[in-house]
């Protein structure tokens, strides 16, 4: 079994040698990792230099580092820009590129939870003294928290992608991100930069949004680009190399949000060009993407955003959103209020379903405006007969309102100033009919108001991908608020949220493992890592059938807001 992993061979001078740059992106501060040591001879990976802007003293356990606060100085002046300390920590860029540990827990871990949650995000948003303005634009930070018989080992590290090297190396940006552009020097440059947007060379590969865990056992730290698939160690969060896709279908973007099992890994390819989607499937132990089939757009001359989309036991769900992809908008040096996208709500709306097996399109229907990032899960529903009527589509739904991407600015989310400002979402249901008829439904699948009429980040028990399923956890909100601040556990039976909430902190997704061989659909943990108001955080284990909190650990320091995390469980 060949696998296609070219490795990065030439590491960065800024990191083989990271006290001889004065012009340096982080201060030159330890970048080794400790091995992981029984608590009493843990090994601290303690800064050289005293780190700036941060404010956290305390630590997780007596023999983690005590991390130098800044001096009044320090604080002061805030030099460098993103890590002002006067922002909470969930907006603030990473302090260190890489930090691990054993932590002290608070609670109980149970002891069937033996592996590793990996979250990636975007931890680092700033190059030099020049501040990202979008959440999405940050480079990739992967955390790890690590649970065996009962103690808890963390870290994080930064993804070493081209684009991260080139901006550390260069002390700018090199790459185009998902709203920063690299600055031409001048017209020719200018030229340069676009015909090099069409090859994709300038596009960047900063894998910030997701990881996941093939079904060979391979990491994949993932984003909306294709050549940002960057194959990670998932004990020591080390970059390996790139993952090479090694069939020829081309296309420079893909879901952010693949579907990935054991047996398969399926995603969607969108076709700018020909505005349409390839549905393609990769088995495990191969790099070989195989199409399934292909869905033509029905609203418009470009394809709707796919930042995820749902499958069924049998079936592909593709969503056609009037939020559609705008080759304008991406040949813009400064971002648009809708960045790469444009919202078309004459285009309108639809879901196509395709035959997983035989590519065919089996429905595909108009249905009412929408606006999601993430789909929750998917299902066939029977009549008693057993046959298959429709299709249940449940996703985060963001009232069909595109202004949520220009919620998630940092201004906007470090400006928080009691007002409530946090767009209403919903957990949107689409009912896909399977007998021919042309239109779809949408509609909440309970009352917003149990979740705070916010909602995004969404996980379920992964045993019920593609089935009929019950619970769902997200983030939901606790107004006012301007980001979801809650972690809601769905009942889609009862039509009921339980809520846990902290006031002031920022968790991220609710991410449910479930107990080996339960037989309860929430019989499990849900994991999220919180971003506290006073600048710390902790790792949170909540029961996945009560919602109540297990345990949590506190890191040496708070750490940034993160996306989407996978589970790797001890072999
Ligand atoms: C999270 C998160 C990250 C993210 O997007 C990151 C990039 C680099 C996106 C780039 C693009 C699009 C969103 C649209 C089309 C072109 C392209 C520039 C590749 O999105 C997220 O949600
Ligand atoms: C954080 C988020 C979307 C993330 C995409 O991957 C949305 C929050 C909205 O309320
Ligand atoms: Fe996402």
């Amino acid at each position: 079994m060949a696998f296609t992993t070219m490795p990065f061979t030439t590491m960065p001078s800024s990191l083989t040698n990271s006290t001889s740059s004065p012009t340096m992106l982080l201060p030159p501060i330890s970048h080794h990792n400790n091995h992981i040591l029984p608590p009493n001879k843990l090994i601290v990976n303690k800064p050289k230099r005293k780190l700036l802007h941060l404010t956290v003293a305390n630590v997780a356990s007596p023999s983690l580092p005590m991390i130098t606060p800044p001096t009044p100085e320090e604080q002061r002046s805030g030099t460098t820009a993103g890590r002002h300390h006067h922002h909470h920590v969930a907006w603030t860029s990473i302090s260190q590129e890489s930090w691990e540990g054993e932590l002290q827990v608070e609670g109980h871990i149970p002891p069937w939870l033996n592996g590793t949650y990996l979250r990636n995000g975007p931890g680092m948003w700033h190059i030099g003294d020049y501040d990202f303005r979008h959440l999405f634009d940050g480079y990739a930070t992967v955390v790890k928290l690590r649970l065996q018989e009962g103690r808890l080992f963390a870290g994080h590290r930064q993804l070493e992608s081209e684009a991260y090297r080139a901006a550390k190396k260069n002390q700018k940006i090199c790459y185009r991100e998902f709203s920063e552009v690299p600055k031409a020097a001048n017209f020719l440059a200018y030229v340069g930069e676009l015909a090099s947007l069409f090859s994709g060379a300038s596009l960047t590969d900063n894998a910030n949004t997701g990881v996941v865990k093939l079904g060979d056992g391979r990491v994949v730290c993932l984003t909306e680009t294709q050549k940002g698939s960057i194959v990670i160690d998932p004990e020591t969060l080390e970059t390996v190399g790139k993952f090479e896709y090694s069939d020829s279908l081309g296309g420079l973007i893909h879901s952010a949000h693949p579907v990935v099992t054991d047996k398969e890994f399926v995603t969607l390819l969108p076709d700018l060009v020909r505005a349409g989607y390839l549905v393609v499937r990769m088995e495990p132990g191969t790099n070989e993407r195989r199409v399934i089939g292909r869905v033509n757009c029905r609203g418009g001359s470009s394809p709707g955003w796919v930042h995820s989309f749902p499958v069924t036991e049998h079936y592909v769900v593709v969503p056609e959103m009037p939020l559609r992809y705008c080759a304008q908008n991406l040949l813009k040096a400064e971002p648009t209020p809708l960045y790469k996208f444009e919202w078309h709500p004459q285009s309108k709306a639809f879901m196509h379903v395709m035959c997983k097996t035989s590519g065919n399109i089996v429905a595909s229907v108009e249905v009412p405006l929408f606006v999601t990032f993430h789909f929750i899960n998917a299902y066939e529903e029977e009549d008693e007969d057993g046959r298959v009527t429709a299709i249940i589509a449940d996703c985060c739904e963001h009232n069909s309102d595109p202004t949520i991407l220009d919620r998630l600015r940092l201004q906007n989310l470090r400006s928080f100033n009691g007002e409530d400002v946090l767009p209403d979402a919903r957990v949107g249901r689409f009912r896909i009919p399977l007998d021919g008829s042309p239109y779809g439904e949408l509609d909440a699948a309970l009352d917003p108001n149990e979740h705070g009429k916010g909602m995004d980040m969404c996980s379920i028990n992964p045993n019920n991908l593609g089935k009929k399923y019950r619970y769902a956890y997200a983030c939901g909100a606790q107004r006012p608020c301007n980001f979801p601040n809650t972690l809601t556990k769905l009942d889609l039976e009862l039509k009921k949220a339980t809520n846990w909430h902290e006031e002031g902190a920022v968790p991220s997704e609710p991410f449910f493992v479930a107990r080996p061989g339960a037989t309860e659909e929430d019989d499990g943990v849900v994991i999220s890592i919180v971003s506290e108001k006073n600048g710390e955080g902790y790792a949170l284990l909540l029961d996945g059938s009560t919602f109540e909190e297990i345990a949590r650990a506190k890191f040496p320091y708070g750490l940034p807001y993160g996306l989407h995390g996978c589970w790797v469980p001890k072999e």
